[in-house]
């Protein structure tokens, strides 16, 4: 049963997938200080969240069970990252779900500021029939400049398009073709400080972007600019923009978020007439908040139950075509690097993965992972290691890891070899997926094999000569061990050779001395894959 901690307000339709799995017991426990998360953390296997919970790494290194953070959203800036990937804790979030939702927001907001509606609305409502103080601009022919063209700057530009506003995009991975595609003007900061008339930004909150807009910007930009945020605060300087504001620079402003969430009582943006806000409201709808816990929650079951998943921030992402070509591998790269790392003895010094066949031509990096994780888990715990943080660890150890690919194979369509370097020996195990019949081991070390790499296996290494195979098969008869399957592998008549046997349960160290101890036998080792 996996323990499922949430702390931040999710929509119960959305993780009813969690709530109604039968292996999965849903704690809802939210507002939890830092300490108090601590003192329970330790018994969940996985924590949901939205921006309200800052998972700090004294969280996570209280999390001794943690495998997985899901962020129902999409920013992990309430997530130390680092710390995660150290810990081989896989982040996902949910980075759809509520891109519409924020892009309305930014409307609303933009809409509000160019009418003054929350100031009217106050006035009003105070019993004040003011129609001279609240005298707008119309969207139309003016200039927008968005700054982060990715899910939800590009779907402000379209709606921004069907408002008559000629749109300027600024992003480092705006081409000329998307810009024209998207029907917007492919500019710079400075070409947006310059004409606009309208700004929003749209981008996470990176070094690179903290104070975009600041002191320096404020001083060449158009006057009479409105400045709108719904994205992260600090990506425009908040003390320049009031300066701006109240030096007769720019008309007004609409801010989501800040540089501090909620922001102090004596925040100048909570008084300014020019400025209007909202409580980080940009995800609040009923649909985006069902959208973004369904994704999350998805994710998060296939992560506890082993399974391949999609959305992990702490890892780089994998394109739909290419995961779905590698996602067949996974679990055979994984027991690939098992076997290996169970039959080599010493310490490893580098991994060398083969790819041969179809997967030459693929991006074959999130089946390293599996690979190395497969070979690692033996030696460091299958609990200590996963596809986040294998190749950390590689590292950190000075495991060396090569990787080389060739096209022609042995017969097979694909074929993927695992050759272990260690401090004494090299061992090889190759494996293939046959269609139709899944996963099999065809090479261990030179020796041509057909085994299923699933549950316990016998690696014995002897002399291909007769009656070697009677005496293990009565020695395990003897001692209580049914023999499910069995291959020999041999490269010459009469010289060295292989058995690979598939047994119904594991066998003592006493049982392995004894097979090693019969005549012309060399070897015996048990091997268990999962
Ligand atoms: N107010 C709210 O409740 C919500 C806020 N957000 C925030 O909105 C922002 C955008 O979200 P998405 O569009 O989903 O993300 P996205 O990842 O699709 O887009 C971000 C874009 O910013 C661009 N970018 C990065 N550095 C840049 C730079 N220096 N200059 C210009 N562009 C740069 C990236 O290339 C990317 O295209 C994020 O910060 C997210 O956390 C998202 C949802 C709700
Ligand atoms: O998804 C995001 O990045 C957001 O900022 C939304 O935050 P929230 O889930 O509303 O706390």
């Amino acid at each position: 049963m996996f323990k499922v901690l949430v702390s931040d307000p999710i929509s119960d339709l959305g993780i009813s997938l969690l709530i109604e799995a039968s292996d999965i017991a849903v704690d809802k426990k939210t507002g939890l200080t830092e300490d108090e998360l601590v003192g329970i953390i330790g018994e969940y296997d996985a924590l949901l969240v939205r921006s309200q919970t800052k998972v700090t790494e004294r969280i996570m290194s209280a999390g001794k069970q943690l495998k997985v953070i899901g962020r129902a959203g999409v920013g992990v800036d309430n997530i130390d990252l680092d710390a995660a990937t150290k810990r081989g804790i896989i982040v996902i979030n949910a980075p759809d779900g509520n891109t519409i939702t924020t892009c309305e927001h930014t409307f609303a907001m933009m809409m509000a500021l160019a009418r003054h509606i929350p100031q009217a609305y106050l006035k009003t409502v105070g019993g004040v029939w003011d129609r001279k103080s609240f005298v707008g601009v119309e969207l139309r022919n003016k200039v927008l400049g968005v700054l982060g063209m990715g899910r939800i700057g590009s779907e402000v530009a379209a709606r921004a398009k069907a408002f008559g506003m000629d749109v300027y995009g600024y992003d480092p991975f705006l081409t000329e073709e998307r810009a024209e595609k998207l029907g917007v003007k492919l500019a710079s900061v400075e070409d947006i400080i310059r004409d606009a008339d309208f700004i929003t930004v749209h981008t996470p909150l990176t070094p690179e972007t903290r104070h975009m807009i600041g002191k320096e910007q404020f001083a060449k930009i158009k006057k009479g600019v409105r400045i709108v945020n719904c994205a992260r605060g600090g990506i425009i300087d908040e003390k320049a923009l009031v300066e701006a504001i109240d030096a007769g620079i720019v008309a007004g402003a609409a801010f989501d978020v800040f540089e501090e969430e909620p922001p102090a009582p004596d925040h100048p943006f909570l008084s300014h007439p020019k400025i209007i806000v909202t409580p980080h409201l940009g995800a609040s709808t009923v649909e985006a908040q069902e959208n973004v816990a369904i994704d999350v929650s998805e994710q998060l079951l296939h992560i506890l139950r082993d399974e391949p998943f999609k959305n992990a921030v702490n890892m780089p992402p994998v394109p739909a075509d290419v995961l779905s070509k590698l996602e067949p591998y996974f679990s055979l790269g994984k027991k690939l690097g098992s076997f290996a790392a169970q039959i080599a003895e010493g310490p490893v010094k580098e991994i060398v993965i083969n790819y041969a066949g179809e997967l030459a031509d693929v991006d074959t990096q999130p089946l390293n992972r599996y690979v190395v994780q497969g070979v690692l888990a033996c030696h460091l715990g299958s609990d200590q290691v996963n596809v986040v943080n294998a190749m950390h660890l590689a590292k950190s150890r000075g495991v060396n890891i090569v990787v080389s690919k060739t096209q022609a194979t042995k017969g097979f369509t694909n074929q993927v070899s695992v050759t272990l370097r260690t401090t004494k020996e090299e061992r090889l195990v190759a494996g293939t997926l046959l269609n139709g019949f899944g996963a099999r081991i065809t090479q261990v070390d030179k020796f041509p094999v057909d085994v299923e790499p699933q549950g316990h296996l016998l690696l014995v290494s002897h002399h291909d000569k007769p009656g070697i195979i009677g005496r293990v098969g009565t020695l395990l008869g003897t001692n209580d061990v049914n023999i499910a399957t069995m291959q020999v592998g041999r490269t010459i008549v009469g010289g060295a050779a292989i058995m690979v046997l598939g047994v119904d349960k594991g066998v003592t160290k006493d049982v392995l001395a004894q097979l090693t101890a019969l005549p012309d036998l060399n070897n015996a080792k048990e091997i268990q894959l999962y």
